[in-house]
Formats: C-alpha cells, structure tokens, sequence
C-alpha cells in the first residue's frame, strides 16, 4: 500500500475504489471521526493540461452545498500530488445499479430522477452548469440516495450569458447535439439534454444513443431518433421527448422540469432544494470539538467561517455533523 506522508494521522488509507482517467479513488479512514470517506488522488504531473479542472471542481464544490451534491470535506496539496477528500458513497455507481436491475421500474427512476432535478436547479439557481451527466457520475450513498460527483467540466458562466465552447473530451454519448456540433451553448440547455438521456437509461436500462463508431453515433444523436420500448408510458415518453429535443430552444427549461406532473407526482409541491451555501452553526458539534482541541467554541466557528472550507478541521466538522444528522454520537479521537 503507497503511503503518503501528506495523510499521515489524518486519514487511513483503504482499499481503491475507482480510478478513472487522470484521479485514483480509494476509500479512507478520517482518524478523529472514525468515519469513510473517499480520496480522489491525482498525480500532478499526469494531470498535464487537465490541472486546471482540478481547480475549477475544488472551487466549485466548496459553494456547492447540497444533500445530492457529493460533498468536498477536505483538499491537501503536495509538491507531487492533490488530495480531494470527498463524502464515500457506499452504494456505487449509478451505472452499476441500472445494469443489475436491468432496468428500474417507473416509481424508482422518479425517485431517483427527482434527486437529480433537485441537484441540477440547486447548480443552475448558482450559476454553475454540470456539463458532464451521465450515469458514472451519480453515484448512491448507503440508503440509495443519489450524488452528483465530477464538476472538473462544470462552468460558472458569467451572468448566464453564452457559455464557454465545448471543451471537454468527454463521451459524447451524453452530449448535447449543439455541444457535438462545437457551437456555442448554454450550460444549463446542454444539462437538460444529459438529464434526458440519463432518465431514458434509468427507464430503459439502455441508452437512447449509442455506436462504438463515432461517425455513426454523431448521426444518430443529430438526428435526435431514439427507440421507444413498449413499457414506456405515454407520461414518460412525452417527458424524455421534451428534453431530447434537439434544438436546445425548445427543450424543456429546469424551471419547467420542477414543476412537471411525472416528477411530482402529480402533487402540486414541485421539486425542492434549499439555497444552501454557508455551513448550519451546530454548538453540539462545535463544543464536542471544543473539548478536544482546547480552543472555545466561538473562536473554532469563526476561524471556520473564515478558513477556505478545505482543511482538517473544516473536514472534522463536517464529518461531525453527518454523523449528528445520522443519528450518531459525536466523538473524536485527540489527533496525536
Ligand atoms: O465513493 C466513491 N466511489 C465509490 C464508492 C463505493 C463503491 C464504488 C465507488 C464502486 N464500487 C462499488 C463500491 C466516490 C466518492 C467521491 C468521488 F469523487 C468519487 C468516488
């Protein structure tokens, strides 16, 4: 097992849990708490030209506060390395859990479909577009509820206007047609097309446009044809057309998508999300901190207001509070 001195009493390293292009993920200890957490290292030398979505993810993720929102606790950078310290999410990936059930029954991809909507109007009330959704990139937590991960492609576009040009090399299995055309796009329209074919893969347990070649598969998301197995219900059908849509002006906005009847459920409560952007005050959790590292209470919370949310301590207290939420007893092992 690599050791890094960088975590050295603060995290234990387990096992590797994924590793995608450029970012090893392995599941960790946090010493004080006791809890699992999952470290995303990158080599700073292999990250070459991607450095910099390392930077727009950590900066991202720190405003980014939200219960479908993978949580950043703490960032640790070394000569070498870059350490993203990040909520565990026990259950996977998304993707894995389509392919075992085949694919999910119309009640469970709303549930899951409503998470996501709930996590992309949180982003978009923010400024900030996704730009990369797709099935690998949501993953469960051990009570299947859903997390967004990956925001190394998302875009804070200045006051909405015109976004930047597609710049990622991602798959564009997922891709918005204007986004494979290289035309100028908003965020928010190229994810209301990923959260299209994404509910068509929860629904479908396949995806609606998909060819090894890429020529092939070009044509097929430009043509904007999909299949409609029979088990779809006219509801879902007339939902996923509206998001597929390929002219990105008349597809369904997320406004429209909060509201929409097959996500509520009929009910007249659209779906919610708390504009959520500072830590919650917690005195329990504070004061349990406080008797360990001697300092008061008062003074942990300021220096933790004003810290850049991406130390130990941010990540102690964070880590503190998840448990609080859980139900759990709040402890800490005195770091040596
Ligand atoms: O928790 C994560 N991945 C994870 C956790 C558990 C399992 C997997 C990935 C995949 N195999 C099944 C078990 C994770 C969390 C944050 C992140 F940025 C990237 C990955």
């Amino acid at each position: 097992m690599v050791r890094y001195a960088a975590l050295k009493g603060l995290y234990d390293l387990e096992k590797t849990i994924g590793s995608g292009g450029f970012a090893k993920v392995k599941l960790a200890t946090h010493v004080a708490t006791g809890e699992k957490v999952a470290i995303k290292i990158m080599e700073k030398t292999a990250l070459g030209d991607d450095l910099p979505r390392v930077k727009v993810e950590v900066e991202a993720l720190k405003t980014l506060l939200h219960q479908h929102i993978c949580g950043l606790y703490q960032v640790i950078e070394t000569e070498s390395h870059y350490f993203m310290v990040m909520e565990y999410c026990s259950g996977g990936e998304l993707f894995d859990h389509i392919v075992e059930k085949n694919k999910l029954s119309e009640s469970d991809s709303r549930r899951f479909f409503y998470q996501i909507v709930s996590a992309v109007a949180y982003m978009h009330s923010l400024g900030y577009a996704h730009r990369d959704l797709k099935p690998e990139n949501v993953l469960l937590d051990k009570d299947e509820n859903l997390k967004l991960i990956d925001f190394g492609l998302c875009a804070k576009p200045k006051m909405g206007i015109q976004a930047h040009l597609y710049t990622s090399c991602g798959s564009p299995t997922y891709a918005a047609p204007e986004l494979i055309m290289g035309k100028k796009y908003l965020g928010s329209e190229v994810d209301i097309w990923s959260m299209g074919v994404l509910l068509y893969a929860l629904l479908c347990g396949f995806l609606p446009f998909d060819d090894n070649n890429l020529e092939n598969l070009y044509k097929k998301i430009l043509s904007g044809k999909y299949e409609e197995p029979y088990w779809l219900s006219n509801n879902s059908k007339m939902l996923i057309k509206s998001m597929l849509q390929i002219d990105p002006a008349n597809r369904i906005t997320i406004h429209e998508l909060c509201r929409h009847p097959w996500i509520t459920g009929n009910s007249l409560k659209s779906v919610s999300f708390i504009h959520r952007t500072e830590f919650e005050k917690d005195d329990e959790v504070l004061s349990t901190m406080s008797a360990i590292c001697g300092e008061k209470s008062i003074d942990i919370w300021k220096k933790l207001v004003q810290s850049d949310r991406t130390d130990y301590r941010t990540a102690t207290y964070l880590l503190l509070l998840d448990r609080k939420l859980r139900g759990l007893s709040l402890k800490i092992a005195p770091t040596t």
